[in-house]
Formats: structure tokens, C-alpha cells, sequence
């Protein structure tokens, strides 16, 4: 037996070789050289815990805002297997989220609502595969303003009117009545009906599915120390597990019914269907193929069932928060009020309710809708990305599945964007060179950026126009109650 030498080796070997041990050189020098990065600045991490003391327990904006004041643009957090990147300002949320959106395209994992209580594959949670990229394909075609104006414009101005004739017999309930009306307005836009065959009602549906998903998204223990999973239940602080499973079941039974209902409906050619996202799209998969049971047909529906949930979840509270706010600027503003008052009488008048089709018509309302985004922006903390693989932004090393968090309240605070940050000002979108619109970070940014804005912009529009197409708003005689004050009103969404 012989050993063979280099030299007696087939030329082929030594050329996989070399390419071999440049790949392992270049690799090595890649991995050294992102050790030599450095993380943007942060608080210092402690032994062990890293800074988990660091971690506000509510209001997280306000302590990213206050982080961005000593650290700058990006500030850095970890604890035990897991990096924070906190983003407080809107160029660096751009550069990082939209330059690089292709890399910025994935989300955290969320291990209580997401893996426990089964959210996984709500849109807004759907890590990046091929699942999330069907579901975003059907929500981008039907969430654009030409097919909203063309197919749900109707929904939205009866909800409107709804709500202001619910106003007129209980002004006591504003509240009770705003929320109800939102959310049979995005039932109407989701599936066409309120209730199944079996008479289920969609409106407490999706009030259950809301109080779930709002209870869950705060976050949990186990979401920052995923190891908690492996403990036995028995053991004390383990209840989440058991709170986790009869939740799942809650949220399975509502989007297995809500979902078969409207197949069933499109299957059976029922004549009441109306026209919805659900609706729509079932029928246009159907009409596409000529048998349904193939592989490629359910996983179409698989992406409608789960968009179509996402749908009736995110756009629940988001309109309805942005609604509540407008409602309090206009009792704060009396001025404002009567300057949309006077631009209703002369575009509408009042022979009529407003229709989606005064939109365009009304800037100074628009402004006022405008304002209101960004003086309450509903998701203060927007939803966290992560990125897919390492990256490094201006020298700062940001490794692959690090949780990226953008403050979209500093950004709305901020008096570089805004002067004046905490004064309700619609003027600052009307001047010759306008101040920044807020709809460019409260609805996120890059690849994961809402796909609802027209839509929610337009259902918030509608609720203002007609409320105050009906009503002056003012408050009682005599009613002294302290309002809150700019940083306590705005409403807090914390989703790890
Ligand atoms: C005032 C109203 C609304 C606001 C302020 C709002 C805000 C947001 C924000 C901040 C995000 C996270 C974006 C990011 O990660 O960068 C988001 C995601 C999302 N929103 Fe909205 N939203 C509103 C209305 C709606 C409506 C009406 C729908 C109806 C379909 C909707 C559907 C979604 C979905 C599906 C996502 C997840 C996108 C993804 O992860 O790919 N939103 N929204």
C-alpha cells in the first residue's frame, strides 16, 4: 500500500481541495470579523440575566424613547438567547427595514400567542414562508383603493351610519356601540354575514377571539425564556400552559367555523352571499380550477382561512383605537371641529350622509384623519421583524433572528418630524412643505408593512365624516374631567 503525495493525487482532488480550504479560510475570517463588530449601544447587560431589569413592564414606548435619548438612532438589548434592536428613528427604520427589507422580512418567534395559543400563522405573526408570501399576494390585491372603493365602499358608509344612529339613541354608550359597529363592519368586509348556519354570532366571535389575542400579545414569561416549555405543568408559574390549550381550542373552533360557513356558502351557491375578502376569493379559486380537492387548491384555502382570520383580527381594534382617538381630538379641539364642519357644508351639505367618494374632496379632513394617526399611533411599538440571516448597519453588527422593535411614538413625538410634537396641528399636512405622514411609520415599514392602510385609513375616514356630518361634539356643561395627558392616552401593543 502506498501513500499517496499531493503530487500523486488526480488534479480534480487538488482543485476541490483548494476551493475547499478558501471557503473554509474566507468562512473563518467572515465569523472573526463579525466578532470584532461591535452591537449598537445599549444599557449594560448584567451577568446571567442580561437586561432583563432593563425591560419596562408597561408603556415599552415611552422607555424607548427615552433609550433613544441616550444611546441614539438604535439601542441594543439582550437577555438569555434572545437580542433586542430598538429603532427610534425613522431614517435608520427605513435604511434597516425598506433598504433592506429582503432580509428584514421575517418576524420573531412568539412562543405564547404564536406557538402555544396557536396564532402562528396569523398574517402578522407568519414567520416568512410560503404560506405568509400566498397570504400576502391575496390580501394585496384585495386590500388596494381601487377595490375597496369598487366592492366594499357600501360596507363602510352603512357602517358609519350605523354607528351614528346607534349615537343618537344612547350617547352613553360612544364606546360600546363605536367598538360594536367596527367590528361588524369588518365582519361584513371579511366573510358577508354575522352569523353562521348553526346561528353562531361573528360580532361575540370576534369578541373573544380579540380578548384572547390582546391578553396574549402583552407578552409572557415564556416568551423571553422560551425554556420555560420544557418544565412540567405541576410546577408553580406553569398555569400559562393550561390557560394556552383551552385558548387554542377557542381560537381553532372560531376560524374552522367562520371559515367553513363561507365555503360552504360559496359551494352551495347560496344567493344571500355578499360581496367580502372570504367570498372573493373563494370564488375566484374555484372558478380557477375544476376539481377542489387537489393539493395546490387547499393550501389556497389554507391561505384564505388564515388571511381571512387576520383580516377580521387586525382590523378590529386598530380602527376602532384610531376612532376613539379622533373622537377625543375633536372634543378637545372645538376650533378643529368647526373647520371640518365648514368643509362638510360646502362638500356634502346636508342633504346627504358622506359617501367614500368625498374623500378626495376633503383635504382639511383628511389632515385631521392624518393627525390623528400620528398624535395616537394605536401600534406604538408596531409589530417586531427579524432578520434572516447577520447583518451589519453602520458598523453595528445586528445578528440573523435578533427581535427588531420600531418606536413609532418617539417618531410621532419627534421634533424634528413634527413641531410642536404633542399639539393636535391637521395645519402641519397643509403647509407648502408638509410635515411627515405619519402613515409612512404607524403602519409599519418594509416587506411586513401593513397591508390594510387604504383600508383603514378609509374606515377611519368614514366613521369621522359621518360622525361629524351628524353631530357636534362637545362635552357635557360643566364636566371638569381631567383628560389624559399626551403620553398616558396613547395605547400600548407589546408582541415579543
Ligand atoms: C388604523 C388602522 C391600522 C393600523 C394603524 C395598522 C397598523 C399595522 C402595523 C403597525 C402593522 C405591523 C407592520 C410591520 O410589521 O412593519 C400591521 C400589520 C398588519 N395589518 Fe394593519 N393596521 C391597521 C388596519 C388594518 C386593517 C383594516 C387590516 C385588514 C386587513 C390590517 C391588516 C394587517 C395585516 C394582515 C398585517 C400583517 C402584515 C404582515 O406581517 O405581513 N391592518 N398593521
Amino acid at each position: 500500500m502506498s501513500l499517496r503525495t499531493p503530487a500523486s493525487l488526480p488534479p480534480a482532488y487538488l482543485a476541490v481541495g483548494g476551493v475547499a480550504l478558501l471557503a473554509l479560510c474566507l468562512f473563518v475570517k467572515y465569523r472573526a470579523s463579525r466578532q470584532h463588530l461591535r452591537h449598537p449601544p445599549g444599557p449594560r447587560p448584567l451577568p446571567l440575566i442580561g437586561n432583563i431589569l432593563d425591560l419596562p413592564k408597561s408603556q415599552f414606548a415611552l422607555t424607548w424613547t427615552k433609550f433613544g435619548e441616550q444611546y441614539g438612532p438604535l439601542t441594543w438589548l439582550t437577555i438569555p438567547g434572545r437580542n433586542f434592536l430598538v429603532i427610534n428613528s425613522f431614517e435608520a427604520a427605513k435604511e434597516i427595514l425598506e433598504k433592506r427589507g429582503s432580509n428584514y422580512i421575517n418576524r420573531p418567534r412568539f412562543v405564547m400567542m404564536g406557538e402555544l395559543v396557536g396564532f402562528q400563522e396569523l398574517t402578522p405573526l407568519n414567520q416568512y414562508d410560503a404560506l405568509w408570501r400566498t397570504q400576502r399576494t391575496l390580501l394585496k390585491h384585495a386590500l388596494s383603493a381601487e377595490v375597496i372603493e369598487k366592492d366594499y365602499a357600501a360596507i363602510l358608509e352603512n357602517s358609519a351610519q350605523r354607528y351614528v344612529e346607534r349615537l343618537l339613541e344612547q350617547p352613553e354608550n360612544f364606546a360600546a356601540n363605536l367598538k360594536r359597529s367596527l367590528q361588524e363592519n369588518v365582519i361584513d368586509l371579511t366573510y358577508g354575514k354575522r352569523e353562521d348556519t348553526k346561528g353562531r354570532d361573528y360580532v361575540q366571535l370576534n369578541g373573544k377571539v380579540m380578548d384572547i389575542g390582546n391578553e396574549t400579545m402583552q407578552g409572557y414569561l415564556v416568551d423571553l425564556l422560551p425554556a420555560l416549555l420544557y418544565l412540567p405543568s405541576w410546577l408553580p408559574g406553569m398555569n400559562f400552559k393550561k390557560k394556552a390549550a383551552r385558548w387554542r381550542d377557542e381560537i381553532d373552533n372560531v376560524r374552522r367555523t367562520t371559515f367553513e360557513s363561507s365555503k360552504e356558502s360559496v359551494l352551495s351557491g347560496d344567493p344571500n352571499l355578499k360581496s367580502s375578502y372570504v367570498v372573493n376569493c373563494l370564488q375566484a379559486l374555484y372558478r380557477k380550477h375544476d376539481s377542489i380537492r387537489t393539493h395546490q387548491v387547499e393550501e389556497q384555502e389554507r391561505a384564505i382561512c388564515h388571511s381571512g382570520f387576520s383580516f377580521f383580527m387586525a382590523g378590529t381594534d386598530t380602527t376602532q383605537m384610531t376612532t376613539r382617538a379622533f373622537l377625543l381630538a375633536m372634543l378637545l379641539h372645538p376650533s378643529i371641529q368647526e373647520k371640518v364642519h365648514a368643509e362638510m357644508d360646502k362638500v356634502v351639505g346636508s342633504g346627504r350622509p358622506p359617501t367614500l367618494g368625498d374623500l378626495k374632496d376633503m383635504p382639511y379632513l383628511n389632515a385631521v384623519v392624518l393627525e390623528t394617526l400620528r398624535w395616537n399611533p394605536v401600534a406604538a411599538d408596531g409589530v417586531p421583524h427579524a432578520p434572516l440571516k447577520d447583518d451589519v448597519y453602520n458598523g453595528y453588527f445586528i445578528p440573523k433572528d435578533t427581535t427588531v422593535v420600531v418606536n413609532s411614538w418617539g417618531i410621532s413625538r419627534n421634533p424634528r418630524h413634527y413641531s410642536n410634537p404633542s399639539n393636535f396641528d391637521p395645519e402641519r399636512y397643509l403647509k407648502p412643505v408638509p410635515e411627515l405622514d405619519p402613515r409612512e411609520f404607524t403602519f409599519g415599514l418594509g416587506r411586513r408593512a401593513c397591508p390594510g392602510v387604504e383600508l383603514g385609513y378609509r374606515i377611519v375616514w368614514m366613521m369621522a365624516a359621518t360622525v361629524l356630518w351628524a353631530f357636534q361634539l362637545k362635552r357635557e356643561d360643566g364636566d371638569n374631567t381631567p383628560l389624559n395627558t399626551d403620553s398616558e392616552r396613547f395605547h400600548i401593543w407589546m408582541l415579543w
